[in-house]
């Protein structure tokens, strides 16, 4: 079976960053279609990307081989209750709302639809994103591997159990604006201390991207190139007794775990 038409329900943060990634790669579509109940999101993605505007979910569900869901988690049962007349077997329905599982899904749109479950997150707009993917129990190998390519194509895919998809949210999808706060927060200290805003932030992005690319190129534990910054009795080891005593990786612990359970209360509601 060969998909040719991407179809796109809601039309917000996400679907942008996926759709952005995938007309920048070489994962081809001969068209997308898409739906959002705010024209002003629709007119966007009709300029950026000439993704095809249609006037409902239904339209969508018709015109796509692979229906992507991204819609917020508590609107997935009402739209699927909308488009589920429209779904045959040979189309292919991928949700990344969070805390949805598939089975809810096969639930409300029929067990015939193959569902598969992906969590990606933002950076697919730059082709770096990582998304971690299930399949439900009506879909095969092979749907399992069309939606893999695709999601290849915007950055890095790995398969897991869906019972891991709740931690995976918590965890690297919601994991840029957790990095993000931590670029402000840089920022802003380096403006504490003297420097001027632009430049304290050049440092701070400049910084963690240098350190990302550390931890990719070496293969490095990240305790061991920390201990490389650390001299003894300099900066560093001042600077990272105030991370330590003021509970950084207790925050972590917490946000991660905090985020881990509102994707479980997303699925429950
Ligand atoms: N943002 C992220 O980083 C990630 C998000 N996700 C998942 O992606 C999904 C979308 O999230 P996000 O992009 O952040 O959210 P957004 O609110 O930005 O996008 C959702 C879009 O859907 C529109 N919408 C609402 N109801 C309908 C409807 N019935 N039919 C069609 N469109 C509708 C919304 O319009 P309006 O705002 O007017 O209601 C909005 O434009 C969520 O399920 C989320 O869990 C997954 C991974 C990462
Ligand atoms: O904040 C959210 O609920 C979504 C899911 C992961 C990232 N954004």
């Amino acid at each position: 079976m060969k998909y040719r038409v991407l179809g796109v329900v809601g039309c917000g943060n996400m679907a942008y960053a996926l759709v952005k990634g995938l007309t920048q790669s070489r994962f081809d579509f001969e068209t997308i279609v898409g739906f959002d109940v705010n024209p002003a999101r629709l007119n966007l993605f009709r300029q950026e990307f000439s993704v095809k505007p249609v006037s409902s979910n239904q339209e969508v569900a018709e015109q796509g081989d692979i229906i992507v869901l991204a819609v917020k988690p508590g609107q997935i049962r009402q739209v699927l209750e909308e488009v589920k007349d429209k779904l045959t077997s040979d189309k292919l329905l991928v949700s990344i709302a969070a805390g949805i599982s598939t089975s809810l899904i096969e639930e409300v749109a029929g067990s015939h639809v193959p569902v598969i479950r992906v969590m990606p997150n933002t950076p697919c707009l730059v082709g770096r994103g990582i998304s971690a993917i299930a399949a439900g129990t009506g879909a095969s190998v092979e749907h399992e591997e069309v939606v893999a390519r695709m999601f290849a194509a915007v950055g890095e895919v790995c398969r897991v159990p869906e019972s891991y998809m709740d931690a995976v949210t918590a965890l690297s999808g919601s994991g840029p604006a957790y990095i993000y706060l931590v670029a402000e927060a840089m920022s802003d200290a380096g403006v504490e201390v003297g420097l001027p805003r632009d430049l304290a932030r050049l440092m701070a992005l400049k910084t963690i991207a240098g350190a990302v690319a550390m931890m990719e190129v070496t293969g490095k534990h990240p305790a061991v190139l920390r201990e490389d910054v650390t001299s003894p009795g300099g900066t560093t080891i001042a600077g990272l007794r105030e991370l330590e005593e003021n509970g950084l990786r207790k925050a972590f612990f917490r946000a991660v775990r905090r985020a881990f359970e509102r994707s479980m209360e997303l699925g429950r509601r």
